[in-house]
């Protein structure tokens, strides 16, 4: 068969920097790349570049939703994001349409989950105050009472959300001497056991972390749900770490539960809005890390992401599961 033949299914792929190997990997399998070249996406130029093709691979945060699965026609067959979280996706559309979608969870439990004690411990122990005092010169010497930070050993650590990456997070944590690891998802898990994890509602989760770990979706359901009262339920000595979605928080109370020693400390990798503004007021807390959504951020990570993604396509186009259908 002559390559020209071979080249099947049209794919449009949204951003340029999509590593190498998925889009090797989709060329061998026939299909035709269409890649957009501007960063960040414009919308516009996607919308131009859609009529016609058979796959969609969205690797872009921005609307993913009715307006695109117009603009591509009734040929289109399958859609993959790259990313595990699907909130700016219009769900109830796909289904509607019984458009097959795909995301990218799973591969991205490692990243997040180093990241996630990398906050834990740049949260517990004062990294910005830190640096902040370094920069302001107010280095103090000869002192005990200073920049005391909480330790991971003895501590109970508190997941919202315990799918892969808060349990890639406990089996890291294995080895640390922690006090107990709790969690609080609406269903128990089967496999919380291999943890030694336990399953407590999300009022023991707030009256008993000494760390919270947020790595739960955005869903109507989380939306919010890190509100004043439940800062208000948190220990003092709380050190509150979101790996899951700013949605999920709301940031006013946070700013509020960390200004009045309400808790201890944040390490955040996500937030309301991203990008956040360089004077946003939670870059003005000593007591707060925050670093620009970057999860995932490690060529190892984002190139099973798009290899994930890229096969989500290949297998929906050749009439089989996606790997991850989203839905
Ligand atoms: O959802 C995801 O995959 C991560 O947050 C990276 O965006």
């Amino acid at each position: 068969m002559t390559s020209a033949a071979r080249r099947l299914y049209k794919v449009l792929v949204t951003h340029p920097e999509v590593p190498l190997p998925a889009l090797e990997f989709l060329r061998q399998k026939g299909c035709e790349t269409i890649v957009c070249e501007n960063i960040p996406p414009v919308r516009s130029d996607i919308l131009q570049k859609l009529p016609g093709v058979d796959a969609i691979f969205w690797a872009s945060y921005q609307p993913l939703n009715g307006e695109v699965l117009d603009a591509a026609g009734s040929q289109l067959k399958a859609v993959s994001t790259m990313s595990s979280g699907i909130d700016y996706v219009d769900v109830p559309e796909f289904k509607r349409r019984q458009m097959p979608l795909g995301h990218t969870p799973g591969v991205v439990k490692n990243g997040v989950a180093d990241l996630a004690i990398g906050l834990m411990i740049a949260a517990g122990r004062f990294f910005h105050a830190g640096r902040q005092l370094i920069e302001n010169s107010k280095w103090e010497k000869e002192r005990i009472n200073w920049l005391m930070g909480q330790e991971i050993r003895d501590s109970v650590i508190g997941f919202m959300g315990f799918g892969g990456i808060g349990q890639a997070i406990a089996k890291r944590l294995q080895c640390w001497d922690v006090k107990k690891i709790i969690y609080h998802t609406r269903t128990r898990r089967d496999n919380d056991v291999d943890f030694g994890a336990h399953h407590v509602t999300f009022d023991e989760l707030l009256k008993e972390s000494d760390f919270l770990v947020v790595a739960c979706p955005l869903t109507a359901e989380t939306k919010g749900k890190f509100n004043a009262e439940a800062f208000g339920k948190m220990k003092k000595n709380c050190v509150f770490v979101n790996v899951g979605r700013g949605g999920i928080v709301d940031q006013d109370a946070l700013i509020e539960a960390l200004k009045t020693g309400q808790i201890f400390s944040a390490g955040l990798d996500v937030m309301t809005p991203e990008p956040l503004p360089a004077d946003d007021p939670l870059m003005k807390i000593p007591n707060c890390v925050v670093i620009p959504h970057m999860g995932t951020q490690t060529l190892k990570t984002t190139t099973e992401m798009a290899m994930l993604a890229a096969n989500n396509l290949i297998n929906a186009l050749e009439g089989k599961p996606m790997v991850c259908p989203a839905y």
